[in-house]
């Protein structure tokens, strides 16, 4: 479903992405782990077109996306991304925030899109959050509304940059059951993450990136239990 071949990006004279090829299959959880200044979020910043690459290709369902003079906006629609940090507007309610991309892309009414986005909330366990102001909400039920904001444009696949880094540890735990929950019912997903013993679980596939490059990939079970490389070793040593 999406394919990357060759990418690469450099900021100024940095090379941070050097030849990233990697494929993520429909239905399947892929997980980018690796020291902080590997490349993890330009990746995914790359895949959503929020970064322009400087060489290589990336392709959605077969559509070379990357192209330079292509209209970011109906890609972006079609791939979710959800960050560290919430950016929920705070004189919205969660409701209003959460219907606020699909009114103006979609030019849908509130009443025409209240049972999809109630069926959202309640399917991550937010009903009755809904008319919560982001300032009456911890900061795992904004997470979760912040996801539930990038679902309701119905998106194919779904990107999530360190989004349980900001949080306090009582709290991932309910953001990472939304991630299982949406795994469950076949969401494609990339996630950029510290969150190992949630990644050894859960991925199909995991991405070591090692100064923007994949060093190593393959199911967890290859990675965390017997990396290959020195470097994925000691990383995994660090954290784990
Ligand atoms: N907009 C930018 N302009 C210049 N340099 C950038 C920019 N964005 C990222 N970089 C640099 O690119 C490198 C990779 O950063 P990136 O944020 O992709 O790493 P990361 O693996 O996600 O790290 P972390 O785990 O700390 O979030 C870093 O050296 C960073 O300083």
């Amino acid at each position: 479903m999406l394919e990357l071949r060759d990418v690469a990006k450099s900021f100024g004279g940095n090379r941070v992405l050097n030849g990233i090829s990697l494929t993520v299959e429909r239905g399947e959880m892929v997980c980018l782990i690796g020291a902080s200044g590997s490349g993890k979020s330009t990746l995914l910043r790359c895949i959503n077109l929020l970064e322009p690459i400087d060489d290589g290709a990336v392709f959605l369902d077969g559509q070379d996306i990357s192209e330079p003079g292509l209209n970011p906006d109906p890609v972006r629609r079609r791939i979710g991304m959800v960050f560290q940090s919430y950016n929920l507007f705070p004189h919205m309610t969660a409701e209003e925030n959460v219907m606020l991309a699909p009114r103006r892309v979609h030019g849908k009414t509130r009443e025409a899109l209240r049972p999809q986005v109630t069926e959202l909330f309640t399917r991550f366990g937010l009903a009755d959050r809904m008319q919560h102001y982001p300032d009456q909400l911890s900061g795992g039920q904004q997470q979760r509304v912040a996801i539930v904001r990038a679902l309701a444009m119905r998106p194919e696949i779904m990107l999530f940059d360190e989004i349980t880094s900001a949080l306090d540890p009582e709290l991932v735990g309910e953001v990472l059951d939304v991630l299982r929950q949406l795994r469950s019912e076949g969401m494609t997903m990339v996630l950029a993450t510290h969150e190992m013993k949630f990644a050894a679980e859960l991925a199909d596939k995991i991405c070591f990136l090692d100064a923007g490059r994949i060093a190593e990939q393959g199911p967890p079970s290859q990675i965390f239990e017997a990396p290959q490389k020195a470097r994925t070793r000691a990383f995994l040593s660090r954290v784990l």
